[in-house]
């Protein structure tokens, strides 16, 4: 059974006003129950795309369906806002769409616990490391209850250690939550590991030059990663990375 997707990208292009041209037929489609990477040489687009998904862009050509008005968006930078606490940075976006005082501290609660962040509530984020601060964005997001989820980059600065933690643990919420999710990542390594298929994007103007379906079950055992069939799916998108780049 094929799902409807809830991100639909087809023949999108973007072309800025300043003659750049970002994107060029790019077709994308996303479903609950998938997660979706995308690796691509640094300058390809793929920040686009994802500000394109998010409605942050308007795609200068090709059509570009979402589905759903519960997106979760995470940056590389956490974005929090300095002067307020974990839970007040949590319960922000609730906030912003006006829910209810009761409802949000109740939805910031779940979210400070699915994140496993009890205990931190009242910290502000200078006072927090940088994978708890990556924790506090994802709560924010999980407030809203996304049925998409779009992450661009959000591990990029962490070390390997606390980066491997938060796969396992954003691959737990992907399982618990089920949302649809759509992935940037400079890692090929990291894009396997997560993903149920794996886009790779050509240099600018970027384009999808191939995917990779990957096999290996949800939820995922840590220990895929130290597996021929893993290092072998990580060569072959490392190598369509390389192509795609000439
Ligand atoms: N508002 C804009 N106006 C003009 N050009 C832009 C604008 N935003 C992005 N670009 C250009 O579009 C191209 C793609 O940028 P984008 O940030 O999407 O790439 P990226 O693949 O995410 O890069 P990186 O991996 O380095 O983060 C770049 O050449 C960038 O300079």
């Amino acid at each position: 059974m094929t799902l409807e997707p809830l991100l639909d990208f087809a023949d999108v292009s973007m072309r800025f006003p300043d003659g750049t041209t970002a994107l060029t037929g790019v077709d994308l489609r996303v479903a609950r129950g998938e997660f979706v990477s995308v690796v691509g040489p640094s300058g390809c687009g793929k920040s686009t795309l994802l500000r394109i998904a998010s409605g942050l862009e308007q795609a200068s050509g090709g059509t570009s369906t979402v589905s759903s008005r519960r997106i979760g968006y995470v940056f590389q930078d956490a974005t929090l806002l300095a002067w307020r606490s974990v839970r007040r940075n949590v319960e922000l976006l609730a906030e912003l769409h006006g829910v209810p005082k009761a409802e949000r501290a109740d939805r910031a609660t779940e979210a400070i616990k699915l994140v496993g962040l009890e205990g931190f509530e009242k910290h502000l984020p200078r006072q927090l490391s940088g994978g708890m601060r990556m924790r506090t964005s994802l709560a924010r997001s999980l407030t809203l209850d996304p049925e998409l989820f779009l992450f661009d980059e959000p591990f990029g600065a962490l070390d390997e250690i606390t980066r491997e933690r938060l796969n396992d643990e954003l691959l737990k919420l992907f399982v618990q939550q089920g949302f649809a999710g759509l992935f940037i990542t400079h890692s090929v390594a990291e894009a396997v590991y997560l993903s149920t298929k794996v886009l790779v994007m050509s240099g600018r103007p970027g384009t999808i030059v191939d995917s990779f379906d990957i096999p290996f079950e949800m939820p995922r055992d840590p220990d895929i990663r130290f597996t021929a069939e893993f290092a072998t799916l990580v060569g072959k998108i490392s190598h369509a990375l390389r192509e795609g780049h000439r």
